[in-house]
């Protein structure tokens, strides 16, 4: 067994040598999936991983835009199209100054195995641009969305390929690009989702990754007769995953002590309460400020500079940033201080030392494919809505959310629990995603 995952992940590194985001990915789906291969005939010898490490498609484009100042700006543009077996491309747009195609790749694999796992007919992709929103007007931001779409409006469409947001992206961008995307084409179609209520939008959806996120926390702590009532939990991130985290865990009566982000974290000992995530949504949505500011407001909170927020004790962690955010240490750290519980509601937050901790302590641990996969699903339901010229209410929305999510928990124990009755999720995730993807790749023949 150990030979033929080597082999493979020798070939992807051959490769892929100078993509680490992506190598990390990969090696994480091999080592789980290639030993089910191994013992299933038909997906055996087919070199299914192989085709599927491989994008259908990347495409790279250059974005030029006018700034303020007169001055002509140069980005790189992505679009990683990386599997559409079983559905059109489908998965976020990231603006962040770090974006390469590594980041994209790898975000890019991962929604194949998620989107797979909610049961939607949505193939794999993601896209983005080193842009960095941060500092810029309003007006930038549009030229910039529209310089963008002035290219990927040809690589896209309803049938073909349907981004939405990500870090850096959200509803404002949607907009502008949205807007370019419907003069280009002259149509006016379910093309991108994160859309307004207005046009064409669905409800929930802005609030679909986090609440998704802790229906599934919900769902883990349920195999041990708990739940999340007046459980300490520490957020990361302040953005659009991690409000709508912090809401739902204050919602099922936990207590959220921490959100962050990029220039450290803020520890609230007496709890953030809606009012003071109504203060967080004003200072990182309508203001853009650093998370520093709560302290002007709430001078109880302490700000910890330059630090992720996984030394405060707690029950329940929750990694909504970037990847990479928890390494071995603070799994470590987190489990000494009797976490029992991490889900997570970034992609792949958790480097692999810390996964193998989490596993080896034995405690609850969700990877972003499957805990996070209600953001994507619900982007599934706002397609179908489009599809359908109707809306939905928001109960109805958030009922199919909480019945994705526990199938998808359900999908995780058919193919994770161990021996000793250990529900390992990542195997679990990564098998279910496998196995839908796979059998629609055999279907569908060498193409
Ligand atoms: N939006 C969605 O529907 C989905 C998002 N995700 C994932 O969730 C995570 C968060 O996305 P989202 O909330 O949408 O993005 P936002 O842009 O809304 O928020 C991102 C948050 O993460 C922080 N952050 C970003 N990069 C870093 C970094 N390098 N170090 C520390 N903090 C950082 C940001 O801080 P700062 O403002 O300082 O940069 C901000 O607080 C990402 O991993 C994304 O891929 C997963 C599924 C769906
Ligand atoms: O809603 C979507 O299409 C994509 C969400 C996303 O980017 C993700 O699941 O990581």
């Amino acid at each position: 067994m150990k030979n033929n995952i080597d082999a493979f992940l020798d070939l992807v590194k051959e490769r892929n040598g100078h993509e680490p985001e992506f190598l990390q990915a990969v090696e994480e789906v091999a080592e789980t999936v290639i030993p089910y291969i191994v013992k299933h005939d038909i997906y055996y010898g087919k070199n299914i991983l192989l085709r599927m490490v491989e994008p259908e498609r990347l495409i790279s484009f250059r974005i030029s835009w006018v700034d303020d100042q007169g001055e002509i700006q140069v980005n790189r543009g992505y679009r990683v199209q990386m599997n559409s077996a079983i559905g059109p491309y489908k998965g976020g747009l990231r603006f962040h100054p770090t974006v390469n195609a590594s980041i994209l790749k790898f975000l890019a694999f991962e929604q194949v195995f998620k989107n797979s796992l909610t049961t939607l007919p949505m193939g794999g992709g993601k896209g983005g641009s080193d842009f960095d929103p941060k500092g810029k007007s309003d007006n930038e931001i549009m030229r910039f969305c529209h310089a963008f779409m002035s290219e990927l409006f040809r690589h896209i469409g309803p049938n073909t390929d349907v981004p939405a947001g990500d870090i850096g992206v959200g509803g404002r961008e949607i907009g502008f690009l949205f807007g370019m995307y419907k003069k280009l084409r002259n149509e006016f179609t379910g093309v991108l989702t994160g859309k307004g209520m207005s046009w064409g939008g669905s409800l929930i959806r802005p609030e679909a990754t986090g609440y998704g996120t802790v229906y599934f926390a919900e769902k883990m702590l349920s195999t041990k007769g708990d739940d999340l009532k007046n459980k300490n939990v520490v957020v990361s991130g302040s953005g659009n995953v991690a409000q709508f985290a912090v809401e739902k865990s204050l919602q099922l009566g936990a207590k959220v002590l921490t959100m962050s982000d990029s220039s450290g974290y803020i520890y609230d000992v007496d709890g953030i309460d809606t009012e003071k995530l109504a203060h967080v949504m004003e200072l990182k949505n309508v203001k853009r400020a650093r998370i520093s500011e709560y302290l002007k407001k709430y001078p109880n909170a302490e700000f910890v500079e330059g630090k992720t927020p996984w030394g405060v004790k707690c029950d329940i962690a929750l990694p909504c940033a970037t990847q990479n955010e928890l390494n071995e240490n603070d799994a470590n750290t987190l489990l000494g201080n009797g976490c029992i519980c991490v889900s997570e509601g970034a992609n792949m937050p958790s480097t692999k030392d810390a996964i193998t901790a989490f596993h080896k302590a034995k405690i609850l641990f969700a990877p972003g494919k499957a805990s996070n996969a209600g953001g994507v699903a619900t982007s599934g339901l706002e397609m179908t809505q489009n599809s359908l010229r109707f809306n939905w209410t928001r109960e109805e929305v958030d009922n199919k959310l909480k019945e994705i999510m526990s199938n998808i928990h359900d999908s995780c124990i058919e193919y994770g629990k161990d021996e000793d009755g250990y529900i390992d999720y990542v195997k679990g995730a990564n098998i279910a995603g496998f196995v839908k993807v796979a059998d629609a790749m055999l279907a569908q023949g060498i193409v």
